[in-house]
């Protein structure tokens, strides 16, 4: 029987815990500072027992997963490797950074542990253990960041733990991580927040900024309503690659609007063909960072049962609905329904019919 222990059983340690309980081989136990979120682990299922004592937790854990905060890392790592841990125990992390937890990480040398980092890169903008799904790594790429003298043994070991997740595991240099994430994850966060806050602002004089952002705007900021302090700590440890990118951001930024200056249509357009061909080459149906969101909207007209019948038409296709939400209906709008599915296919399947059976279907 291998013993997992989870520091922080929240959105990325409660789906790592929910892969792992129940294989035949493995406890999972959940730590919290906090009695009562200890409690709540254990009452949703999703450790086998839960504790407020990082002794108790860690106590002969052939696994440890430190699932919390990026700035609370360093602490628990301190404490970690001051204990008498298993004999080869393996510690490991979730963080979203990895060049100041692997520096940390360095005070295990010596210890009976071996440390290896490790970011899922999937996840969403909600937070704690009622957001943790045993799907969510799925299919997602995993990184793991190892020195060059760890035991290649300890990281096959991790591997084969992590083979529960579904997830891909790819080895990754912790500073090289830290700079593509930077730019793929970090970035695109700060600018969804600050293109959310430009318009909140216009919003204060004129109410219809929020009406009429109600589509796509929200869809593409979506990441914007991430943890706050969470993104604090993110940020502020990968402050010096930020620094760079947002440089090379504000020319980007800076080029469409000399492009505007000039009338230059030309170089606008080369701007989208550049990006669209990129873009259209990026894999669509494994999970990246930000991760996919299979959705399309049906215009329904205002009749009672229309979300019953439009559910059980797909039902019987054996189309899994993943979420509906009834977009409000406003005068003389009609009414709109957002339907979102777990893979590209089932979206697919999903507007031929619905477009068969005569409703307007868009993405
Ligand atoms: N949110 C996301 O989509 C992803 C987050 N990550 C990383 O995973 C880690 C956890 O993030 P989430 O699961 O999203 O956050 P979360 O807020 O859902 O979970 C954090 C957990 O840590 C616990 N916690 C907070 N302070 C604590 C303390 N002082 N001692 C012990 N436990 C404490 C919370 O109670 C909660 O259970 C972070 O390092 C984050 O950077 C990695 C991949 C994706
Ligand atoms: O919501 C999304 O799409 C995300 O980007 C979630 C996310 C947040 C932090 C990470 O380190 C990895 C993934």
């Amino acid at each position: 029987m291998k013993k997992v222990a989870i520091f922080g059983v929240g959105l990325i340690g409660g789906s790592i815990a929910l892969c792992l309980k129940g294989q035949p081989d493995v406890t999972v136990v959940g730590y919290s500072n906090r009695e009562s979120s200890a409690k709540k682990y254990v009452q949703r299922g999703v450790v086998d027992y839960a504790t407020t004592s990082v002794e108790e937790a860690a106590l002969d854990a052939d696994f440890i997963f430190l699932c919390v905060p990026v700035g609370l890392m360093d602490d628990y790592i301190s404490q970690l490797c001051r204990l008498p841990l298993k004999q080869g125990c393996i510690v490991t992390d979730v963080g979203s950074t990895k060049a100041s937890v692997m520096a940390s990480a360095k005070a295990f040398a010596g210890t009976s542990a071996v440390f290896i980092g490790g970011h899922p890169m999937a996840g969403s903008e909600r937070s704690g253990v009622e957001a943790a799904s045993g799907r969510l790594l799925e299919n997602a790429f995993y990184v793991l960041t190892a020195d060059a003298d760890t035991p290649a043994q300890a990281i096959a070991d991790l591997e084969q733990l992590l083979s529960y997740t579904r997830a891909h595991i790819v080895k990754v240099d912790a500073r090289q991580h830290d700079t593509i994430v930077g730019a793929i994850s970090h970035l695109p966060h700060i600018i969804a927040v600050a293109l959310v806050n430009q318009v909140r602002q216009y919003n204060e004089s004129n109410g219809l900024y929020e009406l009429l952002a109600a589509g796509g705007f929200r869809d593409l900021t979506r990441i914007a309503s991430g943890d706050p302090p969470l993104w604090r700590d993110i940020l502020l440890d990968n402050k010096e690659v930020l620094l760079k990118l947002i440089t090379d951001w504000q020319i980007s930024i800076d080029q469409f609007r000399v492009m505007l200056e000039n009338n230059d249509g030309e170089a606008i357009m080369r701007a989208f063909q550049e990006a669209g061909a990129f873009r259209g080459k990026m894999p669509e149906r494994r999970k990246g960072i930000l991760h996919a969101v299979y959705d399309c909207y049906v215009d329904v007209p205002d009749h009672p049962g229309i979300v019953g019948s439009i559910a059980s038409e797909l039902g019987k296709a054996n189309i899994n609905i993943s979420n509906i939400q009834i977009i409000e209906s406003r005068e003389q709008i009609p009414g709109v329904l957002k339907l979102s599915f777990r893979t590209q296919e089932q979206l697919d399947e999903a507007i031929e019919l619905l477009g068969k059976n005569g409703y307007h279907v868009e993405l």
